[in-house]
């Protein structure tokens, strides 16, 4: 893989895709990563993210996985993938790039730092909805961390960064150690549903008690790792106890995939005990924050039907 890249697109130039002629404005860098750049631009009056590949084959293999995930969208959905060619950096030289929709969220952490830690049940559900598709369609996201979930308004949830996105049954493509099943000496990096599910209960810690995972990582010998120093976390955690149980399956594998997890973490949400605990009054919240959300979308649609 190329390891320089160097192009840089800055605001206001016009790019021009080399095969099917789109042209896009750019307006600024989002965000960049191992596998590239990606800018925000604008065609037609419109806004989309622009992923800048390093490598032709890379960017190739997550199109193909955006691809086969377009190919399940029920009839009328908005597609995530926009457009795919290739154009000529400033320097001359030639870069493979995608379009796709362009997410108006922020990370993770920022978003329940800013909404309140009462939006996190239904930011893992909607999560869990979103893995749930990608399993269905036989992929493993394989990357899932903090930095590749963007919330946007309503606790809406969009994945981005199809690098690590792996068939089912093949070793995961690109991980983050943390967030790595194999890292805790947990099981296998073998692409299964199982493995997202474990980077969902790390994220889950992640969010909540990042200071004390980290802290782990440092004190523990690799042979040291294990689920059970994970679920010490967990368990003394205030905010984390509601959902122990829940994370404990995940973190065995016991749950058959992400629309199973799903249903579980659905019906945690809705279990009385869990609300009439004083320690965790932010399941309650979360669950009100759900239906607001529900009312709010039923009655714009209302409205939108008659007009
Ligand atoms: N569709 C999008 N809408 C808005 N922002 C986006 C979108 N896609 C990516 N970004 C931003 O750009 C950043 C880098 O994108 P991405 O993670 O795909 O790059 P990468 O090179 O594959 O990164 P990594 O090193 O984590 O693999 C993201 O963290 C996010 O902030």
């Amino acid at each position: 893989m190329t390891t320089s890249f160097k192009v840089d697109l800055r605001r206001g130039m016009m790019v021009t895709g080399k095969w099917k002629q789109g042209r896009y404005r750019v307006e600024r860098l989002l965000g960049e990563g191992a596998n590239g750049k990606v800018y925000l631009v604008q065609r037609d009056r419109s806004w989309y993210a622009m992923k800048l590949g390093i490598d032709a084959l890379d960017l190739q293999s997550e199109v193909n996985v955006l691809q086969s995930i377009a190919k399940q969208k029920q009839h009328g959905q908005e597609s995530y993938l926009f457009d795919v060619d290739d154009l000529y950096g400033p320097d001359g030289r030639e870069y493979p790039f995608y379009v796709m929709r362009y997410v108006l969220g922020s990370k993770t952490d920022d978003f329940l730092k800013r909404q309140g830690a009462e939006w996190f049940p239904l930011v893992g559900l909607n999560l869990l909805g979103k893995l749930a598709k990608l399993h269905q369609a036989g992929w493993v996201f394989g990357d899932l961390k903090v930095e590749n979930v963007l919330v946007a308004d309503y606790g809406h949830v969009e994945l981005v960064d199809y690098g690590g996105v792996t068939a089912v049954g093949k070793s995961i493509r690109q991980f983050t150690e943390i967030y790595d099943r194999g890292y805790w000496n947990g099981g296998s990096r073998s692409a299964d549903p199982q493995y997202d599910l474990f980077s969902f209960a790390v994220l889950c810690i992640q969010l909540h008690e990042p200071k004390r995972l980290q802290h782990l990582t440092v004190e523990l010998l690799p042979q040291n790792r294990s689920v059970g120093e994970l679920m010490q976390i967990v368990e003394n955690s205030p905010a984390l106890k509601p959902v122990a149980g829940w994370l404990q399956r995940a973190f065995a594998g016991q749950f058959a995939d992400a629309g199973d997890a799903s249903a579980a973490w659905r019906s945690l949400m809705h279990r009385r005990d869990t609300h009439r605990s004083s320690s965790t009054p932010f399941w309650l919240k979360g669950l009100a924050a759900a239906s607001a959300v529900l009312l709010g979308i039923s009655v714009y649609w209302l409205l939108r039907n008659l007009m």
